[in-house]
């Protein structure tokens, strides 16, 4: 295949619901679509999951714009591309910008996988026709607010409850929380908010039963995650902290975590995401499938990611409905019982639905040879 041209879209759309982590709140969701169209018409998406503010990494709608048009779009138009697993090398000399690369990557093996005539999901490798999944909740108004909307989540069939937590919004929540529910699988994400002057804080999180914390510490660090990990029996889940798949390897060798949270943007693109899932697979520590509020774009590659063997653990894939009035693509993705069906058809098995896109987009920009 050879990508001949390429549309970047800034679209914005309304959360149903606030979503508020350790770092801030989200109220919209920005973020650019990437149509790339090869030599024979046919057009694959990709979506960037850099937020429109660095509070997650380094990476911001812009930069990756800037990254996208003046460094990797020029990579990419009109190279022969026999394989998707071909983009990360012609990436190579940039350095970081994962979230940039992988908006082109996802595109790319959106277009393979409609070539070869199958499914996202089973270009990947993956077996599965149908996934786990949890669902991530912000950090709430009042304790009362937490359990209510904690308890509408156990209701609709969520297989996996996670929560944020934030110094003065930890322990005694996850105590409460517990009592409510004391059987329901439950994790908590605390995007780097601690330090390891924390420990016996975080420690007191082991009478709980979680199933992970995820990202207690720095999110360039895997250091203090080891020692930490060493005084702590819940599993360390890293998050923030895994870039590529040498950090995965690096950060199992150290003992700094017990589970990783793949997100494809932050490992710049399936490719590595696959890379990822096999280490780990190796090496015995399970995965999952983190989300970035992504529109339903994003959510297809997820989900097809999902599909393969070590994801063993429900991912923040929660459907389209939990996101947004209306999603932009068709069908939109449907949870039941805690469930999603993994589309069959070829490509990332979702229709894009333009009329939707045209109706949150905010700038367009067209490139091509
Ligand atoms: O439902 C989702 O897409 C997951 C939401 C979620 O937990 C996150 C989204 C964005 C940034 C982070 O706060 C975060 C995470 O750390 O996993
Ligand atoms: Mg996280």
């Amino acid at each position: 295949m050879k990508i001949i041209a390429i549309t970047i879209r800034h679209l914005k759309m309304k959360l149903k619901q606030p979503f508020t982590t350790s770092f801030g709140t989200f109220v919209h969701k920005e973020f650019l679509l990437l149509e790339a169209k090869d030599e024979s018409g046919i057009v694959g998406w990709g979506e960037s999951v850099a937020f429109d503010s660095p509070w997650y990494n380094e990476e911001t709608l812009k930069t990756t714009w800037h990254m996208l048009e003046d460094f990797l779009i020029p990579l990419i138009l009109n190279k022969q591309i026999s394989h998707p697993d071909e983009v990360s090398k012609l990436f190579k000399n940039i350095r970081k910008n994962n979230m940039a690369k992988s908006t082109i990557e996802g595109a790319v093996w959106d277009i393979y996988s409609q070539i070869t005539n199958q499914s996202l999901a089973h270009a990947l490798g993956g077996k599965k026709d149908k996934i786990e999944v949890g669902i991530s909740i912000g950090i709430q108004k009042s304790l009362d607010e937490q359990m209510s909307v904690v308890e509408k989540a156990i209701q609709d069939g969520y297989k996996r409850i996670k929560v944020k937590i934030k110094p003065g919004w930890d322990v005694e929540v996850i105590r409460e929380l517990r009592k409510n529910f004391p059987e329901t699988p439950m994790m908590a994400d605390a995007n780097s908010a601690y330090t390891l002057q924390d420990a016996e804080l975080l420690k007191q999180l082991d009478e709980f039963n979680l199933t992970m914390i995820e990202q207690p510490l720095a999110s360039d660090d895997i250091i203090d995650h080891a020692v930490l990990q060493k005084q702590m029996n819940t599993p360390i889940c890293l998050d923030e902290s895994i870039h590529s798949v040498e950090d995965a390897r690096k950060a199992i060798e150290l003992g700094s975590c017990g589970v990783i949270n793949i997100k494809i943007g932050r490992v710049g693109g399936i490719t590595e995401a696959k890379k990822i899932h096999d280490l780990c697979e190796e090496k015995g520590i399970p995965v999952w499938c983190g989300g970035m509020l992504e529109s339903g774009i994003g959510r297809a590659h997820n989900i097809a990611l999902t599909t393969l063997s070590n994801f063993v653990l429900p991912g923040d894939t929660a459907g389209s409905n939990h996101y947004w009035e209306e999603d932009i693509i068709l069908p939109e993705v449907i949870t039941e019982n805690g469930y999603i069906t993994v589309p069959q058809v070829s490509g990332i098995g979702y229709k894009v639905n333009l009329e939707a896109i045209d109706k949150y987009t905010m700038a367009t920009k067209y490139y091509h040879s």
